[in-house]
This record gives C-alpha cells, sequence and structure tokens, in this order.
C-alpha cells in the first residue's frame, strides 16, 4: 500500500519522515492572509492567460490517493501572470474533505473550501519533460481553484464525475475523449493570489510557481460524494465494503514564512 497518506498513521504530519523536502520553507498550501496580500504594480494588466483544445483524449487514474486526469498537453498553453514562460498542462486532480467545510488545501484569511481543484502545468519552453521541470523552482506552475457546495452539479465535472465508478480502486485507469470546455472549470473573475510553493503531496518539491483564484466554482453535494466513494486500496486488498474509502485528502496549510503573496485582478 501507499507510504503515505491521509490517515492518522501516515498522514500530513508523518511525511517529513521519509521525504524532507515536507519540512522546506517554501511548501503550499499555505493560508492566504488577505492582509498580507500585495497588489504591487509587477503584476498589472497581466492576467493569466490559458488557451486549452475544446477536445482532447485522456486518461483518468485512480492514484490511491485521490483521482487525476492526465492531459496529453500538445496544444495547451497557460501564460501571462507571474509566469515568464508559457506552461504545458500535464494533469489535473482535486483535493477534498470528509465534510463540506473542509478539503480545501490553501484557506482564505483560515476558511476552508469544500474541495480544490489543482489544475499542473510545466514549464516548458526551459525544460524538456514534466519530470525534469518538477526539480526546478520555476518548474511547475498550478491553478488553483476553490470549489463550494452549490445547488446544481457542475456540468463539466460531471463528465469526469461520470467515470469515477470505472476507477473505485488503487491503480484502475479509464481512457476518455471527450470535448471538456476547461475554461468552464475556471471562475468567471481572474483575481488570483500568486506565491512561490511546493506540490501538496510527497515528495513536496519546491517547484511550484502557485496561481489561487479567489472567486470559487460550484459543485453538488452529490459530485462531492462520489469522490468520497474512491478507494484508497487495490481491487485485491480484501477489505469491507464501507473500508478504505477516500473521504479526504487535502494537506493543512504550513508558514508561509518570510515569502511574499501578491494579488492580482479585478
Ligand atoms: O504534479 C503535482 C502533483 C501533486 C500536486 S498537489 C501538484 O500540485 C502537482
Ligand atoms: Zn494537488
Amino acid at each position: 500500500s501507499l507510504d503515505w497518506g491521509y490517515t492518522d498513521d501516515n498522514g500530513p504530519s508523518t511525511w517529513a519522515e521519509k521525504y524532507p523536502l515536507a519540512a522546506g520553507a517554501r511548501q503550499s498550501p499555505v493560508d492566504i492572509d488577505t492582509s498580507k496580500a500585495t497588489s504591487d504594480n509587477s503584476l498589472v494588466d497581466r492576467e493569466i492567460d490559458w488557451s486549452y483544445p475544446s477536445n482532447c483524449s485522456y486518461r483518468i487514474v485512480n492514484t490511491g490517493y485521490g483521482w487525476r486526469v492526465d492531459t496529453y498537453g500538445d496544444d495547451t498553453a497557460l501564460s501571462g501572470g507571474p509566469l515568464s514562460e508559457v506552461y504545458k498542462l500535464e494533469q489535473f486532480h482535486c483535493h477534498w474533505g470528509a465534510t463540506n467545510d473542509e478539503g480545501s488545501e490553501h484557506t482564505v484569511d483560515g476558511k476552508s473550501y469544500a474541495a480544490e481543484l489543482h489544475l499542473v502545468h510545466w514549464n516548458s519552453e526551459k525544460y524538456s519533460s514534466f519530470k525534469e521541470a518538477a526539480s526546478q523552482p520555476d518548474g511547475l506552475a498550478v491553478l488553483g481553484v476553490f470549489m463550494e457546495i452549490g445547488n446544481a452539479d457542475n456540468a463539466e465535472l460531471e463528465k469526469i464525475i461520470s467515470l469515477i465508478p470505472k476507477i473505485i480502486h488503487k491503480g484502475q485507469d479509464s481512457q476518455a475523449s471527450f470535448d471538456l470546455d476547461f475554461g468552464s472549470l475556471l471562475p468567471e473573475s481572474k483575481h488570483y493570489w500568486t506565491y512561490l510553493g511546493s506540490l501538496t503531496t510527497p515528495p513536496c518539491n519546491e517547484c511550484v510557481i502557485w496561481t489561487v483564484f479567489k472567486e470559487p466554482i460550484t459543485i453538488s453535494e452529490r459530485q462531492l460524494e462520489v469522490f468520497r466513494s474512491l478507494k484508497s486500496v487495490g481491487e485485491e486488498d480484501a477489505i469491507e465494503p464501507e473500508e478504505g474509502k477516500l473521504v479526504k485528502n487535502y494537506r493543512p496549510p504550513l508558514p508561509l514564512g518570510n515569502r511574499v503573496l501578491r494579488e492580482c485582478g479585478p
């Protein structure tokens, strides 16, 4: 089974034992203390620009600590905002909690959202692979999108959620090509906070330029329950039906320390 996870005996407070980077000074997530955010001119008119194709083939996989959609980011591009180069979309995934009052990784003035979507991009202008980029301080650019519970399903996410019953157990995957409109996975407002941080899962490499959108998107309670139905163990692990469910997979915030937190947007 996994050597790290989100239970009491393998959760975030134990990660540094096997993954020393997890104890670094540039870790993610952080609490976004809005009174500390500077809106200096360094980002003025530097809005985040993305271009994602409307139809792509994807693979969704149960990693044992969540679901992850691997994209084949040929004609994807993320630029602008805090980024000096063009980044390609590698994958996206989500973090959530056991109840709706927790689940996001970043928090805003101490407030948690029910879940948080991460769209992971890598600096394909400077580096030749995602793996190489993940070892560099400017290697990855991750967009963080807060998710709150609303009455309506999120139609775009439903295309992904409908595949989850096929990957209930760790290691299972499903290939699908659907026209996913990424734009609708992002909020209307492009107002964001940005800071230098890390992967929020082991090995917690300090290689991420984070951009966290201020405005959440909404998903329904039913959709979030589907996330929680994923299992962290393989089909071969004989366990009771209710056991091994991935009811939460979020890392609590780490200190911002002396890092700069900038904000940009209307
Ligand atoms: O490549 C990545 C893995 C995990 C997480 S949380 C990321 O933000 C990027
Ligand atoms: Zn993540």
